[in-house]
């Protein structure tokens, strides 16, 4: 898909009513600081339109990202950042639990995790989460060019088995500083975009 058009539409916090959109929704979730606002920004062409930071904890919010008026990118807030009270990591939980939930236009979910790291339990959360309400998330190992390209092979392995991802679930490295990975990431939005047109188009008939 060409980025003609991109504009933050929808900012829910805590308590926002999520908006009930009729076009189609891709998610990014991952723990806080993996990534997910700046791939977003590598995926929309867009320096700086997703707010991102070095520091831990920045979108603390639902963030629809409107594409090309066809299709939004659902910005979820990072979990996992230890700096916040607990009751605040509930009520963050709570609210990526209900847009899951409600959302009628999802259909593929990103789950980001650092290709450094051994996902962890939060991740581990994270991904039993999307798989509970239906979804088998594509995993992206963000940060590809903070390893040696031998070492590759062996983290995806690992992300792999410490998450027990479904058997055929894609893993795709992805770097924001050399986009290694974007076309494949886009392939995958591309083809659910297809599916998506379909069946609205069934539906209408
Ligand atoms: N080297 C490198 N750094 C990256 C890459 N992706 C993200 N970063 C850096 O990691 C930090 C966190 O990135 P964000 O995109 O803000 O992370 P986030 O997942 O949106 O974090 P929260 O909003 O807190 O949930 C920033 O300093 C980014 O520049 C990457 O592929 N390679
Ligand atoms: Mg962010």
């Amino acid at each position: 898909m060409k980025i003609k058009s991109v504009n933050l539409e929808t900012v829910c916090g805590i308590t926002s009513k999520m908006p009930e959109n009729d076009k189609l929704e891709v998610a990014f979730a991952g723990r806080s600081n993996v990534g997910k606002s700046t791939l977003i920004n590598g995926l929309m062409n867009r320096k700086s339109l997703a707010r991102t930071s070095s520091q831990p904890g920045k979108t603390q919010t639902v963030n629809f990202y409107n594409i090309n008026d066809l299709l939004y990118f659902v910005d979820l807030p990072g979990y996992g950042y230890a700096k916040v009270s607990q009751q605040t990591v509930e009520k963050w939980g709570k609210m990526i639990n209900r847009y899951l939930d409600g959302s009628k236009v999802l259909r593929l979910i990103f789950l980001l995790v650092d290709i450094r790291h051994k996902p962890n339990q939060n991740d581990l959360q994270m991904y039993e989460w999307c798989t509970h309400y239906g979804f088998n998330p594509i995993i992206i190992a963000t940060k590809a060019d903070k390893i040696k390209r031998s070492q590759k092979a062996k983290q995806i392995k690992q992300i792999k088995e410490t998450l027990q991802v479904v058997e055929g679930t894609p893993v795709i490295p992805y770097s924001s500083m050399t986009k290694e990975g974007r076309e494949e990431i886009w392939e995958y939005i591309d083809m659910v975009y297809e599916g998506f047109s379909q069946e609205q188009d069934l539906q209408s008939e």
